[in-house]
């Protein structure tokens, strides 16, 4: 059965597949944050939704559209909505709200206190929490979660969105020069493939509108490290523990921040050469026989090894300290993995990068520099919501199998859905 299993629709056709009901919810349950994309259909005229589902789309709507804010930790980012989304064959609007996974218990209470769980229809889960929490939520709200795998997602999610908005990706030219630093679009499904490898060729660009390869370098709690090849082939080449989580955990120790948004106002205003030791401060100059400039970073937090002096130490430095390390040692990582796989665009993702232009920069100044500047740092406006979005588009793929399945004859179980 399995060689007969027909490959994935292009997005030409889906508008002819019959979809799951709505209302549709992505949802990615990370380390820290749990992400939700909720789509809101605006095409219901040309559909033939029941009475049901239009009434069921206009209670939530009433719920989270009309908020921003949702009880004490829920965010809805509002200046991330897109409108006049074609998903699944669907048009509409995909609303992207966050809140911390260690809530993610009261937020199945809420659900259920709600009585949303017998609306929502179709939720769409990925992430680590979809497997930790699968029990609670499809127990107490009595729905069964359509499992997706989380870096299938998350690729998933960046190809939908980087194809569909023209001005979701972006660069950033002199990134380290406060002057003449600017932000610059980056039209990534209409750029010319520039690899240097022979063995990676623009194939699939046909089918998709994007080029590959490209490296994907996610920046959430921990840190995964992928090489995309094609559409639906990539490969999860590395990673790191030294990403989000562990600079909040450095700001919480060294500086007391109680939150990501205060560790990020300490570093803004803090200045890391006054902690860490730079090559100029061991060598006097630039070490110019390995390439090393002055201020390059030789040894984090190396001026403040003697016990004498942490009393002028200011929280500020240090959180700058942080921030700076985790986004060198990330840099380093991605550079590393784009060199040997001959690779020149590397997309850095992640809600560590949210409201945090510091690392981005200096992100983009590390491939630069390492790179001779041939090789580009690209940044995604929907930093942290692509897990999210990739499982609801993923949906098609899954809904479309079913179907020819089913059309074949096989006769499918009531199992959730998993797709791996
Ligand atoms: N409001 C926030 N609360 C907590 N962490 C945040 C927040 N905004 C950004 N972050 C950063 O984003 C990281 C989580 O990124 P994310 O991509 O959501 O990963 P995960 O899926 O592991 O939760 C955190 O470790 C932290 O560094
Ligand atoms: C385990 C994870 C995929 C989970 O994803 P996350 O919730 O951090 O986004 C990620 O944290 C990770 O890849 N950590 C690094 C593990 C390592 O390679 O050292």
């Amino acid at each position: 059965m399995g060689t007969e299993l027909p490959l994935p629709v292009s997005r030409q056709r889906v508008r002819s597949l019959s979809v799951p009901p709505m209302p549709w919810f992505g949802l990615d349950i990370g380390g820290t944050l749990t992400k939700l994309v909720y789509f809101e259909p605006t095409d219901h005229a040309e559909y033939m939704d029941t009475e049901d589902e239009v009434q069921r789309g206009k209670t939530i709507r009433h719920y989270l559209v009309h908020n921003k804010a949702y009880g004490e930790t829920g965010i809805r980012d509002e200046h991330l909505q897109l409108d006049n989304v074609l998903i699944n064959g669907r048009t509409g609007t995909l609303h992207f709200i966050r809140f911390p996974t260690e809530r993610m218990i009261h937020f199945i209470q809420l659900v259920k206190s709600k009585g949303f769980a017998q609306m929502s229809s179709t939720v769409c889960a990925t992430g680590g929490g979809a497997i930790k929490y699968a029990y609670e939520a499809e127990a107490e709200l009595g729905m069964q979660l359509h499992k997706a795998d989380e870096l299938e997602s998350l690729i998933s999610g960046i190809e939908f969105i980087a194809e569909n908005f023209a001005d979701e990706c972006y660069y950033y030219d002199n990134p380290l020069d406060s002057e003449n630093c600017r932000k610059v679009i980056w039209r990534w499904s209409s750029a010319r493939c520039s690899t240097t490898d022979s063995q990676y060729t623009n194939e699939n660009r046909a089918e998709s509108g994007l080029q590959y390869p490209y490296v994907v370098c996610n920046i959430g709690s921990g840190v995964s490290v992928l090489v995309v090849h094609g559409h639906n082939k990539f490969q999860r080449v590395s990673g790191s523990s030294i990403g989000g989580g562990f600079f909040q955990g450095m700001c919480s120790l060294l500086c007391n921040s109680n939150s990501f948004e205060d560790s990020i106002e300490l570093a803004t205003k803090g200045d890391n050469k006054n902690v860490d030791k730079l090559v100029g401060d061991i060598y006097g100059s630039s070490y110019e026989s390995i390439g090393l400039p002055y201020d390059t970073v030789a040894a984090s937090l190396g001026k403040i090894s003697d016990p004498s002096d942490r009393e002028h130490t200011r929280p500020e430095d240090l959180a700058r300290s942080a921030l700076v390390t985790v986004a060198n040692n990330i840099g380093s990582i991605a550079f590393n993995v784009a060199k040997q796989h001959g690779i020149d665009r590397i997309a850095f993702v992640g809600n560590f990068l949210r409201v945090n232009p510091i690392a981005a920069r200096h992100l983009a100044h590390a491939m630069n520099f390492w790179s001779k500047g041939t090789k580009k740092a690209l940044f995604l406006v929907h930093e942290g919501y692509f897990g999210a979005v990739g499982c609801l588009d993923k949906l098609v793929d899954v809904t479309e199998m079913r179907r020819l399945l089913r059309s074949k004859g096989v006769n499918l179980s009531t199992e959730p859905i998993i797709s791996s």
